[in-house]
C-alpha cells in the first residue's frame, strides 16, 4: 500500500498563563490509501492531532510529510461553518476563489461537487434555509471542491439527528468505495466505537491525555457492514480491549 502521509513523533504541549497542558505524546503513524479513525476518549487530543496534520496548529516536535508531495487537504469540521451571507454555490466555491481560480471555473467545480451530495437543488439557497443534515453536505461539498488527496473530518456526524447521520455516513462511504473523487485517505476523529467499527479500514486508539497510541485495530470486513454480525461484535471487543487498558 502507497503511504499518502507519515506522522512522526508529534509533541504537543499547550501552554496558557504559566500552567502547561500536555496533550499530545509521541504520536507517529503511517497512513496509505485507506480510511483510518482515530478514537480517544473526550478531551484526549483528537481535534489536536487532527489540526496540527491540517497545518491548522504548530506541533512542538515532530513532522508531517507528505508522500508524493501533495498535501493538498478537505476539512470537515463538528459543525457546518458556513458563511451565513454566501449562498450554497458561493460557500463550496469560496476556498477555491481564495486559491485564486477564476469564478466560472470555481463555480464549475463547486457545482459537480454540490451535485454529488445531492444538493444540486439548492444551490442558490442560503444556509438558514437548509437542515443541519444539508448544511453538513455543503460542508462535504466544500471540503471535497478543492479535490484534496486527503480528508480530514472532525466528529462529522455527532451534531446531526441519528437518521440523517446514518446516510450520510454511507453516502460518504459509497464516495470513498466507488472512488468519484480525488480523496486516497480519509482521517476520521470520533469517539463512537460503532461508527469507527463500521467505516474505517484502520482504528488508532488513542489514551487518555496526553495521548499516546494505545493500540491499532485493523478491520477486514467487506463493506457494507453488518453491525450484528459476530465480526463486527469481535472487531468492537477488540477496540474496547485497547479503550480499557
Ligand atoms: N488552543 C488551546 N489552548 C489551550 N488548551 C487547548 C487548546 N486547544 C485544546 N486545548 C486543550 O487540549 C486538550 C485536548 O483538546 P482536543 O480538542 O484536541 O481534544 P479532543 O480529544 O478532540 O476532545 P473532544 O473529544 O472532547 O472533542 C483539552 O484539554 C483542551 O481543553
Amino acid at each position: 500500500m502507497q503511504t499518502i502521509l507519515s506522522i512522526r513523533n508529534i509533541v504537543k504541549t499547550f501552554k496558557e498563563g504559566g500552567k502547561t497542558l500536555p496533550v499530545l505524546d509521541h504520536i507517529s503513524f503511517d497512513v496509505g490509501e485507506e480510511f483510518v479513525a482515530i478514537l480517544g476518549p473526550s478531551g484526549c487530543g483528537k481535534t489536536t492531532l487532527l489540526r496540527i496534520i491540517a497545518g491548522l496548529e504548530k506541533a512542538d516536535s515532530g513532522e508531517i510529510v507528505f508522500a508524493r508531495g501533495d498535501s493538498r487537504i478537505g476539512f470537515i469540521f463538528q459543525s457546518p461553518t458556513l458563511l451565513p451571507w454566501l449562498t450554497v454555490l458561493e460557500n463550496v466555491a469560496l476556498p477555491l476563489r481564495a486559491n485564486g481560480v477564476p469564478r466560472r471555473e470555481a463555480e464549475e467545480k463547486a457545482r459537480k461537487y454540490i451535485s454529488l451530495v445531492g444538493l444540486q437543488a439548492f444551490e442558490n439557497f442560503y444556509p438558514h434555509e437548509l437542515s443541519g443534515g444539508m448544511k453538513q453536505r455543503v460542508n462535504i461539498a466544500r471540503a471535497l471542491a478543492v479535490e484534496p488527496v486527503l480528508l480530514l473530518m472532525d466528529e462529522p456526524f455527532s451534531q446531526l439527528d441519528p437518521l440523517t447521520a446514518e446516510s450520510l455516513r454511507s453516502e460518504i462511504l459509497d464516495m470513498w468505495m466507488w472512488g468519484v473523487t480525488t480523496v486516497r485517505a480519509i482521517i476520521m476523529v470520533t469517539h463512537n466505537v460503532d461508527e469507527a467499527v463500521f467505516m474505517a479500514d484502520r482504528i488508532i486508539v488513542l489514551t487518555t491525555r496526553p495521548a499516546k497510541i494505545a493500540g491499532i485495530v485493523h478491520v477486514d470486513l467487506p463493506r457494507p457492514r453488518d453491525r450484528r454480525s459476530p465480526e463486527f461484535q469481535k472487531v468492537e471487543d477488540q477496540v474496547y480491549e485497547y479503550i480499557s487498558a
